[in-house]
Order: structure tokens, then C-alpha cells, then sequence
């Protein structure tokens, strides 16, 4: 008889989590969610074999708890564990994007029958729900796990072996290690993006056409601001220590930076922002993570009626496989940039030279 992983909390992580565990069709996957109208759009899509009626009946009868529920909500579910007589062994992870109070929560865990290591999947969408959610949404990514003091090595394998249908990275912190690289790389640029819409929302009022001119730069930087508040405040406030000390080394530098402008320092000015050039261009591109990336082409189109087909048919016709195809929100109305990507550098050089052959401005970014 197959095992049982029961997933609390069915939205874009636990809905995607769900889809790739079950398509493996190693386990039974036993779902819950606050929202009927969830559980039903997850078991229409597949995402499970089956609902249970409530948080309690459920872990009693699974192997695997995986926690997918916002991050006050997860802290909630885990108290409750203490309170549930279970028959057999439970291994529970959880999906949250700051770990401090959950491991605090985890070494609160006297159940003798349950094994906690946290989980969090480093990738995501500003996108919400379980329409959102995608089995190979983790495909590259990396994958936290935080072990709590009570989880064994042979847990870690364990936990690994389950969460393997979603083909991420595993790599594992100290929760520490965890809240402060997720602030610089995730929480930080999140909250530096929202500060910039703020910005251009007060132009706004005295240039009324700022936003005709918001294009690819700004468009880009604060695409993670259209993401689900709920969340972000829960994920702000969950790391509020790490973040506020961020704030106050971001401010020094950017009294620092105020300093070289109004001096009009050249050369320090290129300096910074060359520093922050070689720094960015030498991150991993190849890897979904903090920068998701296969490889990609940037193909300039013009906006008439079948360009986009056109540019398709040159590719189809010679088996060139693509991977995701993306209209990046540039210069809307006059031009379009596609972005195609593809699994390999043959394919995505294959097809340079293929669109280049029919006149197309083809950009590969280095
Ligand atoms: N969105 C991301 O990019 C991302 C990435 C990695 C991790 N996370 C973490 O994943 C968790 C969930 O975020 P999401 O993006 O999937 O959100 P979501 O809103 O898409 O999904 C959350 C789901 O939890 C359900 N829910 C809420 N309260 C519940 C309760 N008491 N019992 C059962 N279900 C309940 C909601 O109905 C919803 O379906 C958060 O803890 C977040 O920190 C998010
Ligand atoms: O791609 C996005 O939209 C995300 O915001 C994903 C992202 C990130 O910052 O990288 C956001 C929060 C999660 O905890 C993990 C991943």
C-alpha cells in the first residue's frame, strides 16, 4: 500500500508541490485548504487523490505532512501537532519563506511521534492560488531544508527522496543562515521594489504622463511588487530584525551615493555601479533561483498582426524545441521583445542563427 502525504494548504506552493508529488505516483496525496472552491479546482486539476475533512483526521493518517499554508497559519497547525495522538511515525515539513519562528515552533514539537525539517522552496510567483500552480514550478530551483535539533540524517534523505518529483536543489542552512541570505537576495529587493512604485505613484500626481513612460527598467525591478501583500507583509514581519538592520546599512550607502552626485564624482560613480555590474553579471545565470533563467534569445518584433506566429513557424520548421516564450512588457504598442528560451546553448545558438537568416534582430545576453 502506498504511503500517504497529506498537504495542508493547497495555493501556488502547496498546489505545485502537490502536482509533482502526485504525478510521480509514488504516494497517496491527501489535500486540505481553508478554501472549498480550492480543494475542488485541486482535485479537478489532479493535484490530489483526495480531500480530508479537517487539519486533525488528515495527519492522522499520513506518513508525510508537508505545510503549505500562510506563515501564521503553518505556526498555528504546528502547536496543534502536540495535540494529536498519532498511531504512526510523521515526518512534517513546512513551505515558509522566513524560518525563524517556525524552527522556534519545530524545538516546541513534543510529539515523540513527529520529525520536523523545515522547507523552503526558493522560487515562486507574484502570481496566487492554485490556478497558479504549476508541477514543474521548483524544476532547478533551490530547496532549503532547515532540520530541526530532533531530525536525524536518514530524515533529511527522507524528506529529499519526497520532495524529489519537484527536481529542485536541496541544500541545507541553519535557520539563521536561512532568514539572513533570503533578506539580501528576496526580502530585501522585495521591499526596495515596492518603495519604487511608491515613488513614481507621488510623481505621478504632478506628471501625469510618468507612467506612459514606465518602461523595461522600471517595469523589470518591480515586477515582485505586484505580488500577493498578504504574504509579503506576513514574510516582512517574519524577518523584521534582519530587515530593519538592512535598511539602516542601505541608508548609509545611500548617503554615500547621495554624497558622489552632488560632488559630481565621475569616476566613483562608475565605480559603483561597475562593481555592481561584475558582481550581477557573474551570478549563476543558468539556474532558476534567485535570477530563473534556461537559455534564452532576445528577438525584437514588430507589433502587427502574426509576428509572433511568424517568428514560431522559422523555429517549428527546424524541430527547434522552445522551452517558454515570454512578450517582455517593453516598449508596448511599437515594438515587442521576445524573450524564447530554450533547454540547451545549441538550440538557443541553432535558433540566433535561424531568425538572424530571416532578418530578425536577434540578442543573446551574456
Ligand atoms: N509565493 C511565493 O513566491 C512563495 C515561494 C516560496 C514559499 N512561499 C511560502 O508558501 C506559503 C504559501 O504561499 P503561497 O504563495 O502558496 O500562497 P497562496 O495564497 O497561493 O496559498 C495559500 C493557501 O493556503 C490556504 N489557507 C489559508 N489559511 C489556511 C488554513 N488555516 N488552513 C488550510 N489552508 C489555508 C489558502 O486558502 C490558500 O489556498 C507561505 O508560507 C509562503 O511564505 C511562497
Ligand atoms: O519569482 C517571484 O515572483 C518570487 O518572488 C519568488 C521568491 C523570490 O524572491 O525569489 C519569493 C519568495 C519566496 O519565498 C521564494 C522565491
Amino acid at each position: 500500500m502506498k504511503e500517504t502525504v497529506m498537504i495542508a494548504g493547497l495555493g501556488l506552493i502547496g498546489g505545485s508541490l502537490a502536482m509533482s508529488i502526485r504525478s510521480r505516483g509514488h504516494f497517496h496525496v491527501l489535500g486540505m485548504d481553508a478554501q472549498d472552491e480550492t480543494c475542488r479546482l485541486a482535485l479537478e486539476k489532479g493535484a490530489v487523490d483526495e480531500i480530508c475533512d479537517d487539519f486533525i483526521s488528515g495527519v492522522q493518517k499520513a506518513d508525510i505532512l508537508i505545510i503549505a499554508t500562510p506563515i501564521p497559519m503553518t505556526l498555528g497547525y504546528m502547536a496543534q501537532l502536540n495535540e494529536v495522538h498519532l498511531e504512526k511515525k510523521l515526518l512534517v515539513t513546512d513551505v515558509s519563506s522566513v524560518k525563524g519562528k517556525v524552527m522556534n515552533q519545530a524545538e516546541k514539537i513534543t510529539n515523540p511521534a513527529v520529525t520536523f525539517i523545515g522547507g523552503h522552496p526558493m522560487a515562486g510567483s507574484h502570481k496566487q492560488g492554485i490556478q497558479a500552480a504549476k508541477g514543474h514550478l521548483f524544476e532547478n530551483a533551490i530547496y532549503v531544508l532547515t532540520p530541526a535539533s530532533t531530525a536525524d540524517e536518514q530524515d533529511v534523505a527522507r524528506i529529499k527522496e519526497v520532495l524529489s518529483p519537484a527536481k529542485a536543489r536541496f541544500l541545507v542552512f541553519t535557520t539563521e543562515e536561512h532568514d539572513e541570505m533570503t533578506a539580501v537576495i528576496s526580502h530585501f529587493p522585495h521591499l526596495i521594489a515596492s518603495s519604487l512604485v511608491h515613488q513614481a505613484r507621488n510623481w505621478q500626481k504632478t506628471h501625469p504622463f510618468l507612467e506612459d513612460l514606465a518602461a523595461g527598467g522600471f517595469r523589470d525591478i518591480t515586477r515582485i511588487a505586484s505580488s500577493n501583500p498578504v504574504l509579503w507583509r506576513d514574510i516582512f514581519l517574519q524577518n523584521k530584525t534582519v530587515l530593519i538592520s538592512m535598511l539602516d546599512d542601505w541608508l548609509t550607502e545611500m548617503e554615500q551615493v547621495r554624497t558622489l552626485l552632488a560632488n559630481s564624482d565621475g569616476a566613483a560613480t562608475e565605480n559603483y555601479l561597475l562593481e555592481a555590474k561584475h558582481y550581477r553579471d557573474g551570478l549563476p545565470a543558468r539556474r532558476k533561483g534567485a535570477i530563473p533563467s534556461f537559455y534564452d534569445i532576445y528577438v525584437d518584433i514588430h507589433d502587427q498582426p502574426g509576428a509572433l506566429l511568424h517568428v514560431i513557424e522559422h523555429l517549428a520548421d527546424k524541430d527547434i524545441s522552445i522551452k517558454n516564450i515570454e512578450i517582455l512588457e517593453v516598449r508596448e504598442g511599437i515594438t515587442g521583445v521576445l524573450r524564447i528560451s530554450f533547454q540547451s546553448s545549441k538550440e538557443q545558438k541553432e535558433s540566433r542563427r535561424i531568425l538572424e537568416s530571416h532578418n530578425y534582430e536577434v540578442t543573446i545576453e551574456q
